[in-house]
């Protein structure tokens, strides 16, 4: 199912009047412009080492394994709120916007999500889960390092393109110096669609199949959401373009959309939890079901 792409609810000039809108900040809560990977902050070394791990071990023959491992999801059965809750003891260290637990982010950006698009209950749910993958850190999960859950994601198989984030940590990936995974295409061919593509392992790809194993019925749009949304090289910088199908130049206009309100409703303002959560409850209901495995 394709849902059209809407104008968000507000325009300018009601945000101006304080009508409610979603604001994009000009600054993230050290004070940094947003993303910036070389600005001096306390978290700038934490993030580049972050890089330098992912970059060096997230390779083709790395993910194939990974995903077929994890693909298989026998390793947990629990609810969608039951895995926001073990999410609270996770801070992000691949991330130099945001120092809070992972439950504040999400219900951050769901709740921008929903000033701005009240009808779309589909995207607010998208907003509420996208990031949940990020359990994979837990011990259950088998605690996997932060390399192989967060940061931004980029295809293996196929040259690493130069706008990937730190990208010099590359030059230690064995992939770059093998001739079947080191051009343009690599393994792949243009126009192939991403879903043939092998993205980097983390929480993007693992949060989609467990939506889309256990029958979520969210659009397509949704799960594209869920599952590229940490693909900067593609969504902010147009990198990979060949790769993609018809289909996912359509479920791209409504990542853009959404990477606005992942992106700019990182702060230190909380969200009362025990408010928003009857909604969300209603959410989680109408699009999963009670138990899923993971
Ligand atoms: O640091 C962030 C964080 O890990 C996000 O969850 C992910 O989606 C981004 O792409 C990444 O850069
Ligand atoms: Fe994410
Ligand atoms: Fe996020």
């Amino acid at each position: 199912m394709t849902i059209l792409v809407e104008q968000p609810k507000t325009g300018v000039a009601d945000e101006a009047k304080g009508n409610g809108g979603f604001v994009v900040p000009d600054t993230n809560s050290f004070g940094n412009t947003f993303r910036d990977y070389n600005a001096e902050s306390e978290r700038q070394k934490t993030v580049e080492e972050f890089y330098r791990m992912n970059h060096i071990h997230q390779t083709y023959d790395f993910v194939k394994r990974t995903r077929e491992k994890y693909g298989k999801l026998d390793r947990v059965e629990m609810s969608i709120w039951e895995c926001i809750e073990l999410l609270n003891e996770f801070v992000d260290e691949s991330d130099p916007d945001l120092d809070e637990p992972q439950i504040e982010h999400l219900l951050q950006t769901a709740e921008a999500i929903r000033k701005d698009y009240p009808n779309e209950d589909w995207l607010h749910l998208t907003g509420l889960i996208h990031d949940l993958g990020k359990v994979l850190l837990h011990r259950s999960f088998g605690e996997l390092p932060q390399w192989a859950v967060v940061g931004d994601t980029f295809p293996v198989g196929c040259a690493f393109d130069e706008c990937n984030v730190h990208h010099k940590h590359f030059k230690e990936n064995p992939d770059g110096h093998n001739p079947k995974f080191n051009t343009k295409f690599g393994v792949y061919s243009e126009g192939c669609g991403l879903n043939n593509v092998l993205m980097s392992w983390g929480h993007d790809d693992y949060m989609y199949l467990v939506a889309k194993e256990n029958k979520s019925t969210l659009p397509s749009a949704g799960l594209f959401i869920i599952r590229y949304h940490s693909f900067y090289p593609l969504h902010k910088h147009g990198a990979y373009q060949y790769l993609m199908n018809e289909e996912d130049k359509e479920n791209l206009k409504w990542l853009h959309i959404f990477n606005k309100y992942d992106l700019y409703s990182k702060s230190k303002v909380r969200i009362d939890v025990d408010k928003v959560k009857p909604y969300y409850m209603s959410l989680i209901e109408k699009y999963f079901p009670a138990k899923l495995k993971w």
